[in-house]
């Protein structure tokens, strides 16, 4: 599941994703590890640790003004991520200058304290045990002149974590306002190793590198036993700082540290998820103060709208009354508006469809039929009259497909065939890894690439010989620090994504059709829990697996088995409209549930729900 929706509204990349063409017409350095394919389509090599490097300092530099040196041999921080969790803390402690922070293991980076103090005017005190991370952290910090703002000290690893506070009164003699920290993840290597060989062979292989030296990534207990000993210590420091928080990897991990925080006594306490492209963290945040007030997840609240149900009729279709047919059916009648449809889980009694739209087909569709038999009747008097077949425009009450929404001026034209994106997409494979906490890569699997540099750079241009504009190939993006042009995008505080009314844009451009088959309804209508017969939960959240260090994984762990089509999810990546529709069978009913995951407004899922719901019922009044 692309996470990006999700990523924290204030998030600058889901508002605009970095055009590594831009990047690397700027940056020397960051262009000398793009290629170009024939296409002129531009690709990073994400497996490549120092084009890592280079996408970030570069970025560093671009979007924040930072100039970063970025050990070889050392974590490459990815920055989608680093500021999910500063704008979480923003959400908690507020947003205001001057704040306090501590962050444990700010690594050689010190990329914590460098943009909260370039974004907020925050002041830090920044922890590392590793030396060589320790001298980095320090030169960057000179580098940017930031040493008024951020203190960078050495600590040893048998050193208790927040033991620096201790001596830190002269530095800064009131409360700290948060700590934060990123921990090592892993126990010992075995751990580490595992997380590669205990991969789904359903997953496609990572794209991308480790970076992570093993004292960076490697520490005994594992984030699990990093994260417990900063519980322990806040039991006792307590309103020494105002709110404790962590990172972790594993999914698995909160519930122990959960256990451990009500083990302590306390009360107060809240977690959260870091999405990004399809890399999923989570953060822990708890607290001896009862004035503080945790934001709600806005992935957790998504689940709270729910599903829209219809009950399919008996002969809808004039197909048999099984999960499979009905399906089958849906799929045909999907896939001849133009929605593209992609086979997710399958059984006997189930299967889910993820929907996805590139323009609403579903709407007015009496008026598109009018339309286009005008069309018909103009182009057949054009060509001296008579349905001799000169026609260009195929006449679809001949051609026994049900018709359902044909565009015949303006849109492509909508057949029951694969659309292009989704061809060229087929080129692209997505994927993800964890261990250096790199987001994801795009990459071609076929076609010829050749180094950027080898192309002509026009100053006067700024654009390449070969080089496409960055609309033209999706490609010079890096998908996974995408944008998803919700109306999210505009949101702040935190608040929920997917909450509210239709936005008032997307319902005017919707447009409501007069005595339209499809009237264009947003009621809730449907909207009624499922009777009987629950939905595997790993299949609705799509959810990384536990231990999975947090990739999206597509609902491994469901009850149902994965049907033998590919589980790449070939969806086109420009869309106005994403849902999962699933069938089920209960209660000797075949029942059909729309689930919003994403796109321009609810009320598209609600138009297409009725849409659905019209045709099932009109057919079967048919067929009866
Ligand atoms: C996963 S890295 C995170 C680095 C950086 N904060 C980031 O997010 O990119 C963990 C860091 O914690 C440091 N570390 C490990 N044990 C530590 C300890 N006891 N106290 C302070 N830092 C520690 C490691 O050297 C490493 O730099």
């Amino acid at each position: 599941m692309a996470l990006n929706k999700f990523m924290h509204p204030r998030n600058r990349y889901k508002k605009e994703k970095p055009s590594f063409l831009k990047l690397a017409l700027k940056y020397p350095e960051f262009r000398a590890h793009i290629t170009q394919d024939d296409s002129g389509k531009v690709f990073l090599d994400f497996k490549d640790a120092d084009a890592l490097r280079a996408l970030t300092t570069c970025l560093l530099k671009e979007d924040f003004d930072l100039s970063v040196e970025l050990p070889s041999d050392r974590l490459v921080p990815t920055l989608p991520l680093r500021l999910n969790y500063i704008l979480w803390l923003e959400d908690i402690v507020g947003k205001d200058p001057g704040k306090w922070g501590i962050d444990i293991g700010t690594g050689a980076s010190c990329v914590y304290p460098l943009l909260a103090a370039r974004m907020n005017q925050w002041h830090f005190l920044a922890t590392e045990a590793d030396p060589e991370n320790f001298f980095h952290a320090k030169k960057n910090v000179g580098t940017n002149e930031m040493n008024d703002f951020i203190c960078v000290k050495q600590v040893t690893s048998e050193d208790a974590l927040l033991t620096p506070l201790e001596d830190s009164h002269a530095l800064h003699p009131g409360q700290f306002d948060f700590c934060m920290c990123n921990p090592p993840f892993f126990a010992d290597h075995m751990e580490a190793q595992a997380l590669t060989s205990t991969r789904s062979p359903d997953r496609p292989e990572s794209n991308s590198v480790s970076t992570a030296s093993p004292q960076e990534c490697i520490a005994a207990g594992g984030e699990v036993g990093f994260v417990r000993q900063m519980i322990e210590e806040s039991a006792v420091l307590r309103d020494r700082v105002r709110v404790y928080t962590s990172m972790v990897g594993k999914k698995t991990s909160l519930a122990k540290l959960k256990e451990e925080l009500r083990h302590h006594q306390v009360s107060k306490f809240s977690t959260t998820e870091f999405c990004q492209g399809k890399t999923m963290r989570w953060g822990i945040a708890w607290t001896f103060d009862s004035t503080v007030v945790f934001p709600r997840s806005p992935f957790e609240a998504r689940k709270e709208k729910p599903p829209l149900h219809f009950t399919v009729p008996k002969g809808a279709g004039s197909v048999s009354y099984e999960v499979h047919a009905v399906a089958s059916f849906l799929k045909e009648l999907l896939q001849s508006i133009k929605i593209h449809v992609f086979q997710g889980k399958q059984a006997k009694s189930y299967s889910s469809l993820t929907l996805t739209a590139g323009e609403n087909t579903w709407c007015h569709q009496r008026r598109l039929r009018r339309q286009q038999q005008r069309l018909q009747k103009q182009c057949r008097d054009d060509a001296g009259g008579g349905s001799d077949g000169t026609s260009p425009v195929k006449d679809s009450s001949r051609s026994g497909r049900q018709d359902v929404g044909r565009h015949t001026s303006g849109g492509a034209g909508v057949s029951g065939d694969r659309t292009e994106s989704e061809s060229e997409e087929g080129k692209l494979v997505m994927t993800s890894s964890d261990l250096g906490n790199n987001e994801h890569v795009v990459t071609s699997t076929q076609g010829k690439k050749r180094p950027l540099e080898n192309y002509q750079v026009s100053e006067k241009t700024g654009s390449g010989k070969r080089i496409r504009r960055d609309d033209d190939t999706g490609s010079s993006h890096n998908k996974n620090y995408g944008v998803d042009g919700g109306d999210e995008t505009s949101q702040e505080n935190g608040s929920r994504p997917d909450a509210g009314e239709p936005d008032k844009k997307s319902s005017e451009s919707s447009g409501r059709g007069e005595g339209d088959q499809t009237s264009c309804s947003e009621s809730g209508e449907g909207q009624v829990p499922p009777q009987g017969g629950s939905i595997p939960e790993a299949e609705k959240d799509s959810n990384p697996a536990d231990g999975d260090c947090g990739e999206s994984s597509q609902g491994e762990n469901s009850e149902v088995t994965a049907s033998s089509s590919s589980l790449v999810d070939t969806s086109p990546k420009e869309f106005i409209l994403k849902c999962v529709m699933r069938l089920k069978r209960a209660d000797e009913q075949v029942q059909m549930e729309l689930e919003w995951l994403e796109g321009d407004s609810r009320e598209l899922m609600h138009q297409l729900f009725t849409f659905l719901k019209n045709k099932l019922t009109t057919l079967k009044v048919k067929a009866v």
